[in-house]
């Protein structure tokens, strides 16, 4: 497990209503069980917490290994530095309890004086996840002493032996881990014990995912994404339109080409027009495009841009011969298909829904999440690159794995959502998310922003309001 996904899923363990209370019960009584199982019951057992998390993780082990051992908690450091509401309230729940004795440490010259010998085991719950640095008096002494005893008594870490990974740490007979194993621990044995997320954090898009995705990058302009959109044609304006203004709001500079014929149209200011000659894209607008995308970060390519033979040439041409990262999205699925040759080589998200999916590869997705999911990674193998099904829950897969999306409601069937979504899609990507993110996290905006409309207008509302809703969605995810 990479640290960046045990961090998104925390935040959506906690949109999905797990709170840190449970998690940290789910913890200490994993931890205890563990001890039990290894060592019996009957035992004499310390239990070193300082006044962080970890520490908490201790309150809750001493709790359960008290019912049948004989526990003495040792708390390094003041109780009034206990920090989270949970582990205030299992040093509470602690202090009213009369079988478990509990030793306050405020200084290394107590911590030195102490004798352990009397114990079995060694629970260390000092110093976790939030380590920074070489562990400081008086928890380095707690260590020390700890230390002293390694190879007499059972030491038990939890988490991580507290100190790692510097070289001041406790000499644990092993550490039990919490369901995340980290692949970047190493040097020491781990026992990893589940908390209670569940499977779903694997495959859900939640808040945890936007906020990583949307994390700015610099303070200059067009250090924050510079987005090209393709798309209009003599039929249609609004759809580019909807699509560039969805992107205005995240990303630095949204270049906006389109036939001039429907260009003139549009007049805000936010946008930067790049309109091209005649009422729809052909081949002989090959170059021009082509030098545009070069300034850019990313393209949307299809929204509006119609299916005129001469434009289908245009949009695979475009596509073979573009470099940048791609969202390829309604009309231009309908130029690609029969010809996905084309993608070779790209990185590139797809937009379907279910009839462009069957359009592309000639079945229609089955109904069944895990079995829609199994087909599109399937395809997304096949052609390199990731797709996203747009439906009551979106799918997207990059080959590798898949995610789902559960925000948007019936009301978005609306024309011009999908252009948002496209928008969005490619925002994210000029921000220089991977395609698998950048999509997976459009998908939960735009359905996040569609929800936010759907709670003032009820049903009936459209896909510019869609649009102006995605500062709020993005703030709401930011600030989650
Ligand atoms: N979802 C989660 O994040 C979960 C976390 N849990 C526990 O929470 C732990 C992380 O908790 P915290 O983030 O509170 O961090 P820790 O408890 O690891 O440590 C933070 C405390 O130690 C202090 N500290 C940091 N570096 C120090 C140093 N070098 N010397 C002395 N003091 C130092 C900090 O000021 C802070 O008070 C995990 O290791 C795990 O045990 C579990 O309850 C399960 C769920
Ligand atoms: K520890």
């Amino acid at each position: 497990m990479r640290i960046e996904d045990v961090y998104i899923w925390d935040i959506n363990a906690r949109w999905l209503g797990i709170t840190p209370h449970q998690l940290m019960e789910n913890a200490g009584a994993g931890v205890a069980r563990v001890i039990e199982e290894r060592f019996g019951r009957g035992l004499r057992i310390a239990v070193f917490s300082a006044t962080g998390n970890n520490g908490g993780d201790g309150f809750v082990a001493a709790r359960h290994l008290s019912f049948e051992n004989d526990v003495t908690l040792f708390l390094v450091g003041d109780e009034a530095k206990i920090r989270s509401e949970e582990a205030k309230h299992n040093w509470e729940i602690l202090k009213r309890l009369d079988f478990v004795k509990i030793r306050v440490l405020k200084d290394s010259a107590h911590i030195k004086e102490l004798d352990l010998s009397g114990f079995d085991v060694i629970v260390d719950a000092l110093l976790g996840a939030g380590t920074k640095g070489e562990p400081r008096e008086p928890i380095r002494s707690a260590i020390e002493k700890i230390n002293e005893y390694a190879g007499r008594a059972k030491i038990v870490s939890i988490d991580l032996p507290s100190g790692y990974p510097s070289t001041v740490r406790v000499k644990a007979d092993f550490a039990v881990t919490f369901q995340w194993d980290k692949d970047e621990y190493e040097g020491f044995e781990r026992v990893v014990v589940k908390i209670g997320y569940p499977k779903e954090l694997y495959n859900i898009v939640g808040p945890g995912d936007a906020k990583f995705a949307l994390r700015k990058k610099g303070e200059h302009k067009g250090q924050n994404g510079r987005l090209l959109i393709i798309g209009g044609s003599e039929d249609y304006f609004g759809a580019p339109y909807l699509a560039a203004k969805a992107a205005s709001y995240l990303v630095d500079l949204v270049f906006l080409t389109m036939p001039e014929y429907s260009a003139r149209r549009i007049g805000d200011p936010n946008l930067i027009l790049r309109p091209v000659e005649g009422s729809n894209f052909a081949l002989k607008h090959l170059e021009n495009v082509l030098t545009i995308a070069e300034k850019v970060d990313a393209v949307v390519i299809g929204p509006g841009i119609g299916v005129d033979e001469n434009t289908k040439a245009f949009v695979r041409e475009f596509i073979r011969r573009c470099g940048r990262p791609m969202v390829i999205d309604a009309d231009a699925l309908k130029a690609i298909a029969g010809d996905l040759d084309a993608l070779r080589g790209k990185r590139f998200v797809l937009t379907p829904h279910a009839g462009e999916f069957r359009m592309l590869f000639g079945e229609l997705p089955p109904a069944g999440l895990k079995e829609r999911a199994a087909t599109v990674m399937k395809k997304a193998k096949e052609i390199g690159g990731v797709i996203l099904l747009k439906g009551s829950y979106d799918v997207i897969s990059d080959g590798k794995t898949w995610k789902y999306n559960k925000t948007g409601n019936r009301g978005m069937t609306t024309g011009g959502t999908g252009d948002v979504l496209a928008g969005i899609v490619g925002a994210l990507l000029a921000l220089g998310n991977e395609p698998l993110r950048a999509a997976s996290v459009g998908a939960f905006l735009n359905g996040l922003a569609g929800d936010m409309v759907k709670e003032e207008k009820g049903e009936n509302f459209t896909a510019l309001d869609v649009a102006e809703k995605i500062p709020n969605a993005t703030r709401w995810a930011l600030e989650f």
